[in-house]
């Protein structure tokens, strides 16, 4: 007799390849139409659903875990953030969460220096000068920005992408500077050329750029408070890959508008999709960059994300420790 496929409902629209494959494997609900899933709509799935596939803007509260079907065993999200869900909840019920770790490391280091460069080179701004009819030709005094070598680069959070973002900031010639619970191993921070600070503070006070890179947990929330934003130097830039909630938005809006801090790059906001209106008129003004949350946004890496879930899913199915658990200790 043929083994009943698995009952598995995605939330959003994945990448062709991942969603014809999910149908090859298992009884995959999805969600053609690409319409955000209301909170009753998820419980809804949760007591139909052996697994449920959201992704990292559905959020997933401990109400809503309380309601799942005892046959409802997996989270299998897509995405490597898991703030959205209460983790703890699931896993007292005894329902498994996994994520897509490693796999958009690359690309969101990519995108980190991307905002190191265009923050601090004006890419943004300049890029509109000759479509709006503004370019006069070179002048030595017009554009001028900031130069990247040589420059301290702190990180908070030395993991997988923080240490992605210190390579290349390397072959930049910035120097690596680091904050992170606990230090890394002797020969990543040699290879790296890479300072430790035990004191987040002191480093902030030290830095020319600081990039976070940290997970939102309940002991990151508002980590870069307004107390700690108060460290940096007027002529720091900030930038953020990680998650909006790490930083108090309002005090770094204040900090901007008052020309206490130089530019900021973020690709995540505290309220997203909300971004704050006086971020919006910092942009406009060419002060800081702003980007919808762009940091992992490739093809390769959106199908080897819906990979991961896959190879999550079917090890659990057929019995095994899925590869990419989510454990208390990450929390
Ligand atoms: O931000 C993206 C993710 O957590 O996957």
């Amino acid at each position: 007799m043929t083994k009943k496929k698995p009952v598995v409902v995605v939330t959003r629209r994945l990448p062709e390849l991942v969603e014809t494959r999910m149908r090859e494997l298992f009884d995959a609900r999805l969600n053609i139409e690409d319409k955000p899933m209301s909170q009753a709509e998820i419980v809804e799935a949760m007591r139909e659903a052996d697994v449920i596939v959201p992704t990292i803007t559905d959020h997933i509260n401990a109400a809503m875990i309380a309601q799942a079907g005892d046959q409802m065993r997996l989270i299998a999200n897509f995405g490597n953030g898991v703030d959205h869900i209460d983790v703890t909840s699931a896993l007292r019920r005894g329902i498994t969460v996994t994520n897509t770790p490693g796999v958009m490391t690359e690309d969101t280091a990519d995108m980190t220096m991307a905002l190191i460069l265009s923050t601090a080179r004006r890419l943004v701004e300049g890029s509109h000068v000759i479509p709006d009819g503004h370019w006069g030709g070179w002048t030595p005094t017009w554009m001028l920005g900031r130069r990247i070598t040589g420059k301290r680069l702190g990180i908070i959070g030395m993991g997988r992408i923080g240490q992605a973002v210190a390579r290349r900031a390397r072959a930049f010639g910035m120097s690596i500077h680091y904050h992170n619970r606990r230090r890394v191993a002797p020969q990543i921070e040699e290879s790296l050329e890479a300072t430790y600070w035990d004191s987040l503070d002191q480093m902030l006070a030290r830095m020319d750029f600081v990039s976070i890179h940290c997970p939102h947990t309940p002991g990151t929330y508002h980590l870069l408070s307004a107390r700690r934003l108060k460290h940096l130097r007027p002529d720091a830039i900030l930038i953020n890959t990680a998650r909006g909630e790490v930083v108090d938005e309002n005090a770094l809006v204040r900090m901007l508008e008052a020309g206490e801090l130089a530019s900021a790059g973020l690709d995540v906001f505290e309220h997203a999709p909300a971004v704050n209106e006086k971020l919006i008129a910092l942009a406009r003004a060419s002060k800081v960059t702003l980007l919808p949350h762009m940091g992992s946004s490739t093809n390769e890496g959106r199908a080897d994300m819906g990979e991961k879930v896959i190879i999550n899913i079917r090890t659990f199915v057929d019995g095994h420790r899925p590869p990419d658990r989510v454990l208390p200790s990450m929390l």
